[in-house]
Formats: C-alpha cells, sequence, structure tokens
C-alpha cells in the first residue's frame, strides 16, 4: 500500500521517541485521519536502527477487551522479559514476556504491572530504549481487577511513573475518541504529565502534490481541493478513476452518501430531532464553531453527534468541527431544500 506524505507528523513522532520520556503522549484526530498509518511508519521507519524496542497494542481489532483478554494481548508466555511478537521486513513489535506458570487468573494488577516494569527494565538494561504504544486505549475503560480497581485509571499511574518520574520509557496512546481525550484533559493524575498532538484531515498542499503525482488533470485537483481532507479518499479517488467513475461524480456520490447518513440519523433519533438541527445548523456557513457558541442545552446533541462520528471535537484548541470535508457539505446538504 501506497503512503501518502505525512511528513510534519512523521517528523514529530519520530524525534519525540528519540527523546527522554517526560509525559505521555495522546495522539488524536478525526476519524480515519491516518494515526495508525503514521504511528506504524514511525515504527517501521525506526525499528532498522535496533535502537528503540516498540510495544505496540493494537485494540483496534477487538471489540471491547476483558481482563483475560487483555492479558492475552499484552503478555506472551516465554522465558525472556520481552519477546518478539510481530516481525515484517521492516517492522518490529514486541511484547511483554511472563513466565510459563504465571497465572493470569490469580494475579493482581500490581503482579501484572510489575511483569510490564521487568520487560521495560530488561530493556533498558539491554542498553535500547522502549517505547509503549497502544492504539484506541479508551477500549479498556471497564475492565476492573480484584478490589474493583479500575485498569484504565491505574494504568494512567504506572504510565505517569514510567514517563514523567522515572524517564524509563515513552508511553503514547492513539484515540479518535474525542470524548475521551475530554476525561483524560481533565483527569488530576494527568495534570502536568500528558502531551497532546493532533493528527488532522490533510493539508491542501500535500493533497495538491499527492494527485498531481498520481496524474490528475490540473482541472480535476481544482474541484478535489474543496472537498478532500482524508487520505483514504484519494485512493478512493483513484479507484473510481480507474473504474471509469469521474472525480466530480465520486464526490457528489460520497455527498450524498454521508447526506443520507445523516438524515437516517436524525429520523430515527425523532426526539433529538429539533437539537440536532440546531447544532448541524451551525456548520451552515462555516467549518469550525468555537465550543462556547452552543449552548448548555443542546451540548448532549453536540455529544451525541461526536459519538456517531459526525462532529470532531478538538478539545485542545476548543473547536468542533465535522469530521471530513466531505461531512461538512453533507451537513449543508441537509438543510438544502
Ligand atoms: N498517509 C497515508 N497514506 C496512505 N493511506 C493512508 C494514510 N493514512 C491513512 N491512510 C489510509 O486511511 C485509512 C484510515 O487510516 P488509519 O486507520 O491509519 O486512521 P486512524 O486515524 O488510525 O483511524 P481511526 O480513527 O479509525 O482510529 C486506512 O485505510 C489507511 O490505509
Amino acid at each position: 500500500m501506497k503512503f501518502y506524505n505525512r511528513e510534519k507528523e512523521l517528523h514529530y513522532l519520530k524525534t519525540y521517541v528519540q527523546l527522554e520520556p517526560n509525559s505521555i503522549l495522546f495522539v488524536y484526530g478525526p476519524k480515519s485521519s491516518g494515526k495508525t498509518t503514521v504511528m506504524l511508519k514511525v515504527i517501521e521507519e525506526l525499528s532498522k536502527g535496533n535502537d528503540l524496542v516498540f510495544f505496540y497494542y493494537d485494540l483496534r481489532r477487538h471489540a471491547t477487551p476483558t481482563k483475560e483478554e487483555f492479558l492475552k494481548i499484552f503478555f506472551e508466555k516465554s522465558d525472556k522479559k520481552y519477546v518478539l511478537n510481530r516481525f515484517e521486513v521492516n517492522l518490529k513489535i514486541w511484547k511483554f514476556g511472563v513466565e510459563e506458570k504465571f497465572n493470569f487468573d490469580e494475579s493482581s494488577l500490581n503482579d501484572v504491572f510489575d511483569k510490564i516494569y521487568e520487560g521495560i527494565e530488561a530493556v533498558v538494561r539491554d542498553g535500547k530504549k522502549p517505547v509503549l504504544i497502544i492504539d484506541e486505549l479508551q477500549k479498556l475503560k471497564n475492565i476492573y481487577f480484584n478490589g474493583g480497581k479500575s485498569l484504565l485509571n491505574e494504568l494512567f499511574n504506572l504510565f505517569v511513573h514510567l514517563t514523567k518520574v522515572r524517564h524509563l520509557c515513552h508511553v503514547i496512546c492513539l484515540t479518535s475518541d474525542t470524548l475521551f481525550i475530554e476525561e483524560i484533559y481533565r483527569n488530576s493524575t494527568l495534570e502536568n504529565a500528558s502531551k497532546y498532538y493532533l493528527i488532522d484531515w490533510l493539508r491542501k498542499g500535500t493533497i495538491r502534490n499527492i494527485l498531481k503525482e498520481e496524474g490528475f488533470s490540473e482541472k480535476e485537483i481544482n474541484h478535489c481541493l474543496d472537498y478532500l481532507s482524508l487520505p483514504y479518499e484519494i485512493a478512493d479517488l483513484i479507484e473510481n478513476k480507474k473504474l471509469g467513475i469521474s472525480v466530480e461524480e465520486t464526490i457528489k456520490q460520497w455527498i450524498n452518501i454521508e447526506a443520507d447518513k445523516i438524515k437516517y440519523l436524525i429520523k430515527s433519533n425523532r426526539e433529538r430531532k429539533k437539537n440536532l438541527l440546531k447544532v448541524l445548523s451551525k456548520f451552515k456557513d462555516k467549518i469550525k464553531v468555537d465550543i462556547e457558541e452552543f449552548e448548555d442545552e443542546i451540548f448532549d446533541d453536540v455529544k451525541f453527534l461526536i459519538e456517531n462520528e459526525i462532529l470532531f471535537y478538538d478539545v485542545i484548541n476548543g473547536i468542533i468541527k465535522p469530521t471530513s470535508v466531505k461531512k461538512w457539505f453533507a451537513i449543508k446538504n441537509v438543510f438544502k431544500k
């Protein structure tokens, strides 16, 4: 698969993981903006050096993991403290090792965290730098250990200790759930212990260059620039072009599909209809709306549209916008007579 330019983001993340760990990094952004793809590219490019050991846990594939599943995802039975889990041409991903006799069923959260520590300390002893990455961390939200301890809350304590206190290991958490980022932002454990990095829509200049490279005409490019924002849209356009569907047709289809989805969501939530339309109407003439512009009585409806991936909340910058530019046109379409 082709990787489209994300130079600025790659540079930031590649530099970040090579600096001394001081805080937890939360990478967030609109749905499908390419957070995972960029992160995997970072791992791929830096795996070559053999100096960094990446523990990358992908929770995207799991619905909402149970405690048992979490343990299976994070650990592997081995006589080593850390083991190679995935090895592709340039991609090396590691897992924490636990001895054969380690009993997950009877283990407390402390036992489990000890194993994470042992793995990380073993990497450091080997003269390497561990980097712990969790993709869609919010999926661990409902896991509780003995004594009713919330795994996620305890993990945050562990992460603060690993980064800010002991500078042992980088911790990077990816999420497209911005309501979760909002909770984190207000979590006192993480105050002064976390950083945020936005992987946003592609910039217009980048889109122009990619389309040019892909052989699109100047007329096609100019048309696309008004509507494109996400990397996968480019792949879709290219494929459709090969299938004989023009750029204009594809974009028109996209907007119709998105508009139908929004209309359906409104229809199936009749009791919210008035408020949903009130929220969406703020986007009739502008693409970004300041959070302050939403009255308290419609804030639950704003949240509802965020949960349904129509809107994206950039909590750090205090703005709300559609999850993509095509979604913005779809919203405007809903109001067309
Ligand atoms: N730089 C890129 N070059 C080419 N394709 C990309 C790029 N970034 C993302 N994509 C494609 O876009 C789609 C979504 O990307 P990805 O899963 O990385 O996004 P995400 O932000 O992690 O998604 P989610 O919001 O679901 O967590 C994938 O099909 C991926 O292959």
